[in-house]
């Protein structure tokens, strides 16, 4: 069974404080985009898992796909399966790539396997995977809380405009973000915030990580400069860095004046 885990942006992304577990408890809004991997898992004879398109580091045996397997595993007698990732979405980049790769994969798994299991059950395995697995099983606009892994519908729909993601290859791993945080708390809800026109999100919607990060990577506020330059209507960096994105309203242009090695995506919402 073939399928292809999305990307996602985060719209506003507020800390609010930490928490006694060590993670931290935010707010933010959860968008899919469409810039996908490719996953395909096979019922096989024994289990094999290969790797094309950009490189993952570190140990494949560690790779998120392969935990979704084994976690299922423990609860069910699954038979061996042989996994394909074709990896497009960049790493590091605040993108979810890796997340929703794992989601994907228990999607796959129940499907495949005809385990039964309901978006609730498969959140709840996926949240044991990273805290923002959980979002790909629903994978629809949603308003996250707590450690981002509790999620209310969002009445937010972006539908007519479009998504320029721009990663400039600096991997910011996400517990280095987190480590140079500083929690606050936004003026009013983040729902009041989205029903504003995207327009005046400049000025009231945040990344709380920009703040921290910016100082240290001062490509990513030229990048974010550049994409309000060509004529976007708000433009943020996404999660925890250091993809940055603009949304347009209608089409995009065509040319950004960034250097070769940046990866760019542009896509309707
Ligand atoms: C920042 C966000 C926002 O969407 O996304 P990304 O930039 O990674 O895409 C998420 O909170 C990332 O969630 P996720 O990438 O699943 O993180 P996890 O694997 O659960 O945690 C990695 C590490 O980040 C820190 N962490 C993560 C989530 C959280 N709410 N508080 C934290 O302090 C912890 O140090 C943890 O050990
Ligand atoms: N299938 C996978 N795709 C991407 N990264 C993975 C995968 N499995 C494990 N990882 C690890 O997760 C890390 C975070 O990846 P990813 O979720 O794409 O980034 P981010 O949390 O910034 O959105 C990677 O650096 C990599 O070490």
């Amino acid at each position: 069974m073939l399928d292809f885990p999305n990307a996602k942006i985060n719209i506003g992304l507020f800390v609010t404080s930490k928490r006694a577990d060590g993670f931290h408890n935010l707010l933010s809004c959860f968008y899919p985009v469409q810039w996908m991997d490719a996953l395909e898992i096979l019922p096989a004879a024994w289990n094999s898992f290969d790797m094309t398109g950009l490189p993952v580091p570190g140990d494949p045996d560690s790779n998120l796909c392969l935990k979704a397997y084994k976690l299922l595993q423990q609860d069910f007698n699954l038979p061996p399966v042989q996994m394909h990732l074709h990896k497009v979405i960049p790493m590091g980049a605040g993108l979810g790539g890796g997340s929703s790769d794992a989601a994907f994969a228990l999607r796959i798994l129940n499907k495949l396997f005809e385990l039964d299991l309901r978006a609730g059950a498969l959140e709840d395995y996926a949240r044991q995977l990273g805290s923002d697995c959980a979002f790909f099983v629903r994978n629809k606009p949603v308003i996250a809380s707590e450690r981002g892994d509790v999620f209310m519908d969002a009445a937010l729909d972006l539908k007519g405009y479009t998504c320029v993601i721009v990663y400039p290859g600096i991997h910011i791993t996400t517990a280095e973000a987190y480590g140079s945080i500083k929690p606050s708390q936004p003026d009013c809800s983040l729902e009041m915030l989205l029903k504003q026109d995207v327009k005046v999100w400049k000025k009231i919607l945040v990344n709380d990580f920009e703040k921290a990060l910016f100082p240290k990577y001062p490509e990513l506020p030229f990048i974010k400069e550049k994409l309000y330059e060509a004529g976007a209507l708000y433009a943020s960096m996404t999660g925890s860095g250091s993809a940055i994105y603009g949304l347009f309203e209608g089409e995009a242009p065509i040319d950004f004046p960034f250097p070769d090695h940046y990866l760019i995506w542009k896509g309707l919402l």
